[in-house]
Parts: structure tokens; sequence; C-alpha cells
């Protein structure tokens, strides 16, 4: 640079430019010269005074507008499509706490939905399709494995009219069909009631939202949804073995019209049977936990939410009520309490204060039932055995004791070995401090070895229905073992 400063294009106007300096060039040629002196045409820089004005100090500016115009609407386009992209965002699903509602549902009528065979694809325009709400899961599954959308014309032919022949239990928030989709496949259809403050919303974006993302053998499928005018309805997979609870607790099932009728007649399920249902909840909890980003805490983990297939390996079900979002501080949730008696983790039930260590305590009661075949609040019992935990947790690290609170139907299908080790990872779950219950992968990690050692079955494979009361170890009193003296 020389000693010319170069003027602000703002002050172009106003600004009469300084000769041109004397070039080391001008020395040369005369071509080079008469290049030198004759106005640059390019130059920025008014005429001299005396000459022509140059028509190009009039199309810059107006070049500069027309450039600078252009900018302006570019970037207004690109503001108005990223917000109405976060708009369509929240409007579709759940916020990431997934505790507010987004905006209503739209309805998967025919006139807003793509179809082909009377099928309403969500892709085509209705709402629970791939754009759910942004519950910002890892786990995105592609489209072709995602929920089907269901006309309600069509879940109503597969339930024959929902007919009350079909109904296979009450839940908390509808009632659960039996039912026969067009291809043939059997559907447990449940039909979410509606409120008129339009409760069992929420729970039905939460659960299309997290089932249609995340598959794990260990959780119940979800097939498809149906969200028509104000109906709303999930299809899942039809699971023939009922829930756990109408296998433990058959009596109480049935009461509480949560299972309209009573399990097979296979008596009570046997010891192998009642470990690989303990490993298939625990793995299931294990994927919520550690397999998606961020974790999903199931919040109501019981045994009504374990549902068995034809091979009684369990499945669990009902994320109406889960929450995501344990990769907040300290991985804790502040929410409502929510959940069934008898399952809540103390600090959640007195707090509110949430965590995958919740489920891991509901998951402890869960193993206790498994165990002692006891419900979790039972005020018909004794003083004193009213809530299983506070009757179990001393018994549980006492052999002897241990021993007596073994389920009576178990009688003596297993080693006081494993039992001993089961007991141990219960106590573990349902410790009262939260930090002192292992991680579920614990969990799965320590039952795979008593799992693994049974002759019968093994739960890394699909097992085939064990034989009732399989007795696969001698009688335990000629191993000189306690249990000989189990009633
Ligand atoms: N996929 C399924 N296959 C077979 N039966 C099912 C299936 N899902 C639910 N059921 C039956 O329907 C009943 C009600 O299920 P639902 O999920 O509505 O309620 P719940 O889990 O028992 O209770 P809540 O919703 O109050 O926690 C279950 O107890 C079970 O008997």
């Amino acid at each position: 640079m020389t000693g010319h400063p170069r003027p602000e294009m703002a002050d172009v106007s106003a600004f009469s430019p300084s000769p041109p300096a004397p070039s080391p060039l001008s020395a040369g040629g005369d071509v080079a010269a008469d290049a030198l002196l004759a106005p640059w045409p390019l130059s920025p820089w008014p005429a001299p005074h005396g000459s022509r004005p140059n028509p190009l100090f009039a199309i810059l500016p107006l070049s500069a507008l027309a450039i600078g115009l252009v900018l302006l609407v570019a970037v207004a386009v690109i503001l108005v499509l990223t917000r109405r992209g976060r708009l369509r965002m929240v409007g579709a699903g759940v916020s990431v706490d997934g505790d507010k509602p987004g905006a209503p549902a739209s309805s998967c009528d025919s006139s807003a939905r793509g179809s082909h065979n009377g099928r309403c694809y969500p892709a085509a325009g209705c709402i629970y399709g791939g754009r759910l709400g942004p519950l910002g899961l890892a786990v995105v599954q592609p489209r072709s494995q995602g929920a089907q959308v269901f006309t309600y014309r069509e879940l109503e032919r597969a339930t024959d009219g929902f007919s009350e022949g079909n109904v296979l239990g009450r839940g908390a928030y509808g009632v659960v069909f039996r039912g026969r989709l067009g291809d043939g496949t059997p559907a447990a259809i449940k039909r979410l009631q509606l409120d008129l403050r339009r409760q069992g919303e929420r729970e039905f974006r939460v659960e299309v939202d997290l089932l249609s993302r995340m598959h794990s053998p260990h959780l119940v499928g979800l097939l498809g949804y149906c969200a028509d005018q104000s109906h709303r309805l999930l299809v899942f997979e039809f699971m023939p073995n009922g829930t756990l609870k109408s296998h433990l607790h058959p009596a109480a099932a049935v009461a509480t019209e949560e299972a309209m009728t009573p399990p097979p007649p296979q008596g009570p399920l046997d010891w192998q049977t009642r470990l690989c249902i303990a490993l298939d909840c625990a793995r299931a909890l294990e994927f919520l936990h550690e397999h998606t980003s961020p974790a999903v805490i199931h919040r109501d983990f019981n045994c009504s939410n374990v549902l068995l297939d034809h091979n009684y390996r369990a499945r669990v079900s009902d994320f109406a009520t889960a929450k995501v979002g344990s990769n907040k501080a300290n991985g804790q949730v502040r929410t409502r309490v929510l959940g069934t008696t008898g399952y809540l983790a103390p600090e959640y039930a007195s707090t509110g204060k949430l965590t995958t260590k919740s489920d891991v305590y509901s998951y402890g009661v869960v193993l206790l039932e498994l165990l002692t075949g006891r419900v979790p609040v039972d005020t018909q019992r004794p003083p004193g055995q009213h809530v299983l935990v506070s009757w179990a947790l001393p018994r549980l690290t006492n052999r002897e004791r241990l021993v007596q609170m073994v389920d009576p139907a178990l009688k003596g299908q297993f080693t006081v070995k494993d039992l001993v080790q089961v007991a141990a990872i219960a106590a573990m779950c349902v410790q009262t401090k939260a930090e002192y219950r292992p991680l579920m992968t614990d969990v799965v990690q320590s039952l795979i070895p008593i799992v693994k050692k049974s002759p019968v079955m093994s739960c890394s494979s699909t097992p085939a229905r064990p034989l009732q009361h399989v007795v696969y170890m001698s009688p335990l009193k000629k191993q000189g073992s306690p249990a000989a003296k189990a009633p």
C-alpha cells in the first residue's frame, strides 16, 4: 500500500478523488501511458472535471441495492422456513420432558391422509408419522418399521364392533380388545377414553411417540394406531399369555377387571420361567435406561405391565406415563407422582424426584413378587406383612427366613445358592437410598449366569414353554438344604 487510504464506500458520492498517483508504468511505452491516463472504465471514482460522467456510477449503486434486496429476501425465507419447521415439531409431539401436550391432534380422516387400500400412511399428512414430537431419541428407526395408521372402521371390524366378548381387560386409560387385523394378524387394541378435558391424549401421544421409535424384543410392539377424529386407539402385538399379574395373582387381576379371563389352566409359573421373566424384564429396562438417548424412565413398571408371549417370554408394555429426560442435571426429573401403589420408589413418592433408579426399585418389587407370590400391598395380611418390601427386606439376607418366604408353589425347584443370589439382587434393587440401587445393566449381568445354569432352558434363545413344576434339581432335602423345610 502507498500513502493513499482507500475511502469508505458510503462516502463515495461526496468524495472528490485525488488525481491518479504517478505510476512506475508510465515510464513505459505509449500503450501503457494511454491506459494510465484514460479513466479506467471500472474505476468507482467520478471522472475528472470536464469529462462525460461514467454510466457505471448509476449502475453500481443500483446493482448493490438489488443484491442487497435479494440477500434480504433469502434471509427472510430461511427464517420463515426454520420457524415453520419448529412449529410443526412442537405441534406434532410432546415436549422433551413429555409432560406437556403439543397442539391438538389432527385427525387422520380420509381427506387428510394419503391412503392405499383404505389404509392411512402417516408420511402423507397424518400427524403421528415419522415426524413425531421431538423426543430426541437416538433410536430412530426407518419408516418401514414404524407403526401403521388405521382407520376407526378398520379397528371396529377387527374387534367385531368392539364387542364385550373381545374385551381382554381394562386399564386406567381404556379398554383393551382382542382383534384380528385385515391381514389376519392377531392384535390387542386399546381404545382410550378421552374425557372432556381430553385427558388421555397425552398418554396416547407418548405411547405412539416412544413405541414407534424404540424397538426391542423385550418391549411389546406397537403395530399401529388410530387418531381418527376424536377416536384414539393403539394397536399392539397380541400377547396370548396375558399379564404376569394374571399368573402370579389371578384373583386380584380378575377382581380389578385387568384380565377378563383367568389365566390358562397350566398352574403357577415355575422357577425357571420366573427367572427368565425376571431377565427379560431386566433387559427391557436396561434397554430403556442404557440403550436410548436420552434415557426413558418407564415410571409405572409393575406386574400388570409385563405381558407374556406364547413362550412365556416377557415383554414390557404401557408407556403411557413414561418419561424421557434423565439427561437433565443429575439425571433427575421432577414430576407429578404417577405409578402404582406398592411399586413407587420412596424418594419418588415423597418428592416427585424421578430417575432411572425409580424403575430399578419397581423392578425389585416385581422380583419379590416372583420370589414370594405375594402382592406388593395386602391389607388382609397380619400387621407387619401388609407391605411386601418391608416384610421381605430383613428376610432376604437371612438364609433360613429366605427359604421360608419363597412362594409355596415353587416347591423346591431351585437351589438355595440361586435363591440367595436372586434375593441379593432384589434386596439391592429395593434399597431406600436410590444411589445404593444397581443399574439395570448390573442386574442383567448378575441374572445371566443364574439363568444359564438351567439344563431345561435358556433365556438367551426363544424357549419352548417349560413343563410345569419342572424339578430339575434333586429335591433339596437330599442335598441337606434348608429349602427342604419350605412349605
Ligand atoms: N398386548 C396385549 N396382549 C394381550 N393382552 C393385553 C395386551 N395389552 C393389554 N392386555 C390386557 O388388557 C389389560 C389392560 O391393559 P392396559 O394396558 O390398559 O392396563 P394395565 O396396564 O393393566 O393398567 P394401567 O393402564 O392402569 O396401568 C391388561 O391387564 C391385559 O390383560
